[in-house]
């Protein structure tokens, strides 16, 4: 979906770091103009390779690049979300901006009122394939976002692959848990998988093709089919043979009470990232 939020206003990255370099990607991409994105960023360096690649405005303090904008997204870590809303809300008070937050387990009640109160909140979290557009969004807004306040959000955010609105705010600790930090459940599962196929004798750079590409090739089956994981999984696993040796090793030893332990614990951390940092 094309982007249309930079048609109508600026934007502010607050943090400069990997997930808004992904975003703001994904924005480009979607023909949002460089000219409707400004980032406030510390670190000189990442300053630099921001505005080199795609041209955006940047600036070394949030305060110097709020004014004029009318979504404000803040992309810095839970840890310092406090300290840097709190110094913008004066600025918040004046422009009345749609906030936008991508920081795990940190409430919108929290944002809003380290902001001053009054203010639009959109919680939201996305995750790292946002960069090629094929990530996915969970969005939570609070009661002071409008329709167009709601479409705006969406519009940013579908830059980077699919939304997901979620209603209950109290849910998006497990989409954090699930789709936030799913990419390295993936990723961890691709290095233990060339890890084995290099201690079975394959050589590396085959161990690594081999892998990759039966990633790839698996989760485009898992969405461009309509079958289900499990039907998909039924087909590969010919009775006595290799497949159903695997999948008894892996279910002998807990792969779904882990992979549900696992989850249980990364949405645990969320909510202790918004206690620890209020
Ligand atoms: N990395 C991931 O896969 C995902 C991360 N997130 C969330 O995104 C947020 C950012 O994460 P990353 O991009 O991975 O971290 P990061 O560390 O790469 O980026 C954060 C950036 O904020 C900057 N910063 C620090 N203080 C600042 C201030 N006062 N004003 C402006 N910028 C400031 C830092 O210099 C840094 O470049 C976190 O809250 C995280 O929970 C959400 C979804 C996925
Ligand atoms: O690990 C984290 O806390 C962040 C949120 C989701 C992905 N990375």
């Amino acid at each position: 979906m094309m982007s249309n939020v930079g048609a109508q206003q600026a934007i502010v990255f607050i943090g400069g770091g990997n997930m808004a370099r992904s975003l703001i990607g994904g924005l480009i991409a979607a023909g949002t103009p460089a000219s409707a994105i400004r980032v406030a960023e510390p670190v000189a360096e990442l300053r630099d390779t921001l505005a080199r690649d795609f041209g955006v405005s940047v600036f070394g303090d949030a305060i110097a690049a709020v004014p004029d904008t009318g979504i404000w997204v803040f992309a810095v870590k839970p840890q310092v979300m406090r300290t840097v809303c709190e110094s913008l809300a004066g600025h918040a008070r004046a422009i009345r901006p749609l906030a936008v937050s991508i920081a795990a387990g940190i409430t919108a009640e929290q944002l809003e009122r380290w902001l001053g109160g009054g203010v639009g909140v959109v919680r939201c979290m996305p995750n790292t394939p946002a960069l090629l557009g094929a990530g996915v969004t969970g969005l939570f807004a609070n009661a002071q976002v409008d329709a167009d306040g709601r479409a705006a959000a969406e519009s940013l955010l579908s830059s980077a692959g699919k939304t997901v609105w979620i209603e209950d705010e109290a849910k998006m600790d497990a989409v954090t848990a699930v789709s936030g930090s799913g990419p390295a459940y993936v990723f961890l599962l691709a290095e233990a998988m060339e890890a084995a196929a290099r201690t079975q004798g394959l050589p590396d750079d085959a161990a690594r093709a081999l892998v990759l590409q039966t990633v790839l090739g698996a989760a485009r089956m898992l969405t461009e089919s309509d079958e289900p994981p499990a039907e998909l999984r039924r087909r590969v696993t010919s009775p006595g043979g290799t497949t159903q040796a695997a999948v008894e090793t892996f279910e002998a030893g807990g792969f779904r009470e882990l992979v549900a332990q696992a989850i249980a614990n990364a949405t645990e951390r969320g909510r202790q990232l918004s206690a620890a940092n209020d």
